[in-house]
């Protein structure tokens, strides 16, 4: 067994001994394969360098990287002097959350950022100079807009499973006088909403404390979207076609393809929509499915009402989807935060925000009729620039 003192006699480049894990090793000869030079070994040379060696070392690399006889054998630990090594607050991998809690990569990340060692957080996440091909990596992926296709039989259909039920359901409301049925086809499945499942898995880890419940439930939106059948396909409209002989419209249509089949089959509206962004991220925004349609089959617009939503706010969005070709505009959050808010008032308010907002804006483009918005009243160059425009690779 070595004692500290003797290892520290061994403390220059021709002759360096260090402690790790309160093993003493001969790494004179590694000095100079050591791929992150000679330095920062040498400044442990006959010292114990355990904690700075385990902040960046996997436990194997002395095994892997070093001869058997290297290692001189163990050191007395009471005579060795602590290197201390940051001045840093020491953090603690117990200060994690809950694993449950943790519901997207990025968490991961987070938390390494709080609980790690700074030192191994900085050596793990840093990248080259000013990190450009670092964001670069993640930004070139959302620069990739989907084009999801619908009612594909994926095992989920946005009416009840059950057909004999839904079929109920559809007499029902034929019977109350609704005029026009809408298919939402853009939700087989949920899609992965991090505010709601984290909300929920932090509920579920709070009941868990008190001894109430296990896992996660995965927030509402998984919960509602259980009753819901994957398996609808464009066949199953024609069934729905003869239980509904009023206006038929289908939600959710984000290629030009899927409003194509959609006409040919007779829908009375097409509803480009991506759910306010619910469903599949980096689906395509409304008003790109939009002037693809214009682009690639433009007589849609004249066979069927076309429909869009997705993150209108202001009367001047409704303005540019009308002159685009589109028959009406939907709204989902504003007007629902107006209901919680102030119940039907706030409702009644939000409408008349938006009609004075129309109106004006229907002014000042010199127009005085609905039915006047054209095209030719917009500058639409930079939509055109990333809206599909045929596969070219
Ligand atoms: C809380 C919430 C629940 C929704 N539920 C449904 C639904 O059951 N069926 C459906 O077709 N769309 C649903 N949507 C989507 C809306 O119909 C609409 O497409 C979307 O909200 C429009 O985007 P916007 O909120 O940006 O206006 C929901 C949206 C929200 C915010």
């Amino acid at each position: 067994m070595f004692t500290g003192a003797q290892v520290a006699s061994h403390n220059c480049a021709s002759d360096c001994w260090i402690i790790i894990s309160s093993n003493v090793y001969n790494v004179t000869d590694f000095l100079s394969q050591h791929p992150g030079g000679a330095a920062p070994i040498l400044k442990y040379a006959g010292k114990d360098a355990s904690v700075e060696f385990e902040l960046v070392h996997s436990p194997n690399t002395i095994r892997d990287n070093l001869p058997a006889e290297k290692c001189l054998g163990p050191v007395d630990q009471s005579t060795i002097e602590r290197v201390n090594v940051s001045t840093q607050p020491e953090r603690n991998v117990n200060d994690a959350p809950a694993l449950q809690t943790v519901i997207s990569l990025d968490d991961f990340d987070n938390i390494a950022q709080k609980t790690m060692h700074p030192k191994s957080y900085a050596y793990y996440s840093s990248a080259a100079c000013d990190l450009i091909t670092y964001s670069w990596n993640r930004k070139s992926f959302n620069t990739i807009v989907f084009r999801p296709r619908v009612f594909r039989n994926v095992e989920s259909l946005y009416v009840s499973s059950d057909r004999q039920k839904a079929t109920s359901l559809i007499r029902h409301i034929h019977k109350l006088g609704y005029q026009a049925l809408v298919i939402t086809v853009d939700a087989p499945v949920s899609g992965k909403r991090e505010a709601d499942e984290r909300i929920q898995v932090q509920m579920d880890t709070r009941s868990e404390i008190s001894g109430a419940g296990k896992g996660s439930s995965g927030g509402i939106g998984k919960a509602l979207s259980a009753w819901i059948s994957s398996s609808l396909n464009w066949e199953d409209l024609h069934w729905i076609r003869k239980e509904w002989d009023r206006k038929l419209v289908v939600k959710g249509i984000q290629t030009f393809e899927d409003a194509k089949i959609a006409a040919d089959l007779g829908f009375d509206g097409i509803y480009i929509s991506n759910h306010g962004g619910r469903q599949l991220d980096t689906a395509p925004p409304a008003l790109h499915v939009l002037y693809e349609i214009r682009r690639f089959c433009p007589d849609i617009l004249t066979r069927a009402e076309i429909y869009i939503d997705g993150g209108i706010r202001r009367g001047t969005d409704v303005l540019k989807a009308l002159c685009l070709g589109a028959k009406a505009v939907g709204l989902g959050c504003p007007f629902m935060y107006a209901l919680s808010g102030y119940g039907t008032d706030g409702v009644i308010k939000a409408v008349e925000i938006l009609r004075d907002e129309i109106e004006t804006g229907m002014r000042l483009l010199g127009v005085s009729k609905l039915e006047d918005l054209h095209v030719d009243l917009l500058n639409c160059y930079k939509l055109e620039k990333v809206t599909w425009a045929g596969s070219k690779i």
